[in-house]
């Protein structure tokens, strides 16, 4: 109650549902009822700080992680995991996801979603009896959970190994680079929850060792990159697959810190037609808990600022994102010969080595990791205090995905870019709205350059149209923001990078 500051959260009652919108520096809120449950959009508060100090009203839902009806075991390894109370997006996305609701998620980065989406699953599963997993020649899982990456999804799915420890909940993963035959097997021993990459998960569908009658969830994390222009066929494949259920006969969820426009409007394909579009602060921002520092250069003296600049850090961990495979070798090999111990992952390097540089990297023993794309979006490394990008993407989505691998959960994290005027300028005023959306300190040349000529449109011909809000007809928070100009879908994957 708005009024009183009652709240409410009930199993078989009413599940108030509170609705914040910040809107030209005023609090905007309502509640609803399950009952009424006719809401589409739902935006909470963006950061750590600011959601603490938002009215009490609106921190109703989920206050802790008891309140979420998790059975024992389960509420035994949220805390073994560290976890001592839900983060904004769990705390709004658990109670969505157990009231069998479609959701379309978009919280910053490191902030959570991961669990958010693993343990109402898993309590389902759990509640509902699953049978417990055996060999068979055909596995029925409950769930697939699917990523564009193979580190990413590896990632996912020891996240959903450890919350389900103990119980008879069995995830299993499948993803390209690594043995067929292995990984067929590891299926067949038994199934709950498969998380895969696109590719190697049609594979396995399409041999006849996963058959989808009994699939009640179907996830897609960074569900904008896995509904572009580079995973959309895949993902329509799957949702085509033989006996998969409709999209009325399971529940669709999907998770990203960004959501461009013309995404939001294709994703509805796949979720029900009163799905939740909850947004835990601006679609698309980055994480405020990065600070954010632009720097001009010229192509010559890059290199020379990246070694000036990773001498000052000292041995703090730091992710330096270059453009292509090729540069990436290239920087990796340069900061070797000037004894800066350094490691690089891309799409050429054969999995066994990428998996060792992320590893030399978590340990500390390589401090510097050059990366591609591939490493942009959902890697979860701790202590990465810095991220560099050496070449600024073409996307700004790309930006505030990479910038998102530091200042994770809470913790500061910094994130320096190189911009060069003749090639960057087609970000620039993406990149004003993004600094300032955090606020983060706007340098006034970039200010500049961002509405000179070349910037005034707001449409940046290499990336993507930044959504700020649930595009869906008749949504009903909007912001006041000027509408973007529509684009046609861009090239998606970067120039010269594999997804698998
Ligand atoms: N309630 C919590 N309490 C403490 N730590 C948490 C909590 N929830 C998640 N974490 C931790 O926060 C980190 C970030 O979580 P996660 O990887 O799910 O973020 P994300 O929102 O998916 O980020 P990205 O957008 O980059 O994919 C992880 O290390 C995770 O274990």
């Amino acid at each position: 109650d708005e009024e009183t500051g009652k709240r409410g959260f009930g199993r078989g009652g009413d599940i108030f549902i509170f609705m914040y919108i910040e809107r030209k520096n005023k609090f905007v809120y309502c509640a609803y009822t399950q009952a009424h449950i006719s809401m589409s959009c739902f935006c909470v508060h963006s950061t750590f700080k600011s959601y603490e100090n938002s009215p009490s009203c609106l921190r109703s839902l989920l206050q802790t992680f008891d309140e979420a009806g998790l059975c024992d075991s389960l509420r035994k390894n949220v805390t073994k995991s560290g976890y001592v109370k839900p983060t904004p997006v769990q705390k709004h996305g658990i109670p969505i996801i157990s009231a069998g609701r479609d959701l379309m998620a978009c919280a910053q980065t490191g902030s959570g979603k991961t669990a958010a989406f693993l343990l109402p699953i898993l309590q389902r599963l759990m509640a509902d009896g699953v049978a417990a997993s055996k060999f068979s020649e055909v596995q029925e899982p409950e769930a697939i959970i699917v990523a564009p990456t193979r580190e990413l999804i590896n990632q996912i799915y020891l996240e959903a190994r450890k919350f389900a420890y103990g119980t008879c909940v069995r995830p299993v993963v499948v993803y390209g680079g690594i043995n067929t035959g292995y990984t067929i097997r590891e299926v067949l021993k038994g199934c709950n929850i498969l998380c895969g990459t696109p590719g190697r998960l049609l594979d396995i569908i399409g041999r006849g060792k996963v058959g989808l009658s009994k699939l009640r969830y179907l996830v897609l994390d960074e569900a904008d990159r896995m509904l572009d222009m580079g995973f959309e066929p895949d993902m329509r494949k799957l949702v085509g697959s033989p006996g998969m259920p409709s999209k009325e006969d399971r529940q669709t969820l999907m998770f990203s810190a960004t959501y461009p426009e013309d995404i939001q409007r294709m994703a509805a394909d796949f979720l029900k037609v009163d799905y939740i579009f909850l947004a835990v602060g601006v679609v698309g921002g980055a994480c405020s808990d990065v600070e954010q520092t632009i720097i001009q250069v010229d192509q010559y003296s890059k290199r020379d600022q990246l070694l000036e600049l990773l001498r000052s850090t000292g041995n703090e961990r730091t992710m330096v994102f270059v453009e292509t495979k090729r540069s990436a070798d290239f920087i990796a090999t340069f900061l070797c010969q000037e004894k800066i111990s350094t490691t690089s992952i891309h799409g050429d390097r054969e999995q066994r080595e990428r998996e060792k540089a992320l590893s030399d990297f978590r340990t500390g023993q390589c401090p510097v990791l050059v990366a591609t794309s591939v490493a942009a979006r959902g890697l979860d490394i701790e202590q990465v205090q810095h991220v560099v990008n050496f070449d600024l993407p073409s996307s700004i989505d790309e930006y505030v995905h990479r910038i998102g691998r530091t200042g994770r959960c809470g913790n500061i994290g910094r994130a320096v870019s190189f911009f060069i005027p003749e090639s960057d300028t087609p970000l620039a005023r993406s990149l004003v709205k993004v600094l300032s959306g955090a606020q983060q300190e706007v340098p006034k040349w970039l200010e500049e350059i961002a509405f000179s000529a070349h910037g005034t449109t707001g449409f940046n011909p290499r990336g993507k149209v930044f959504a700020s809000t649930d595009t869906r007809k008749g949504g009903s928070f909007k912001t006041d923001e000027p509408a973007q100009a529509s684009a046609p879908s861009p090239a998606v994957a970067a120039d010269d990078e594999e997804w698998e």
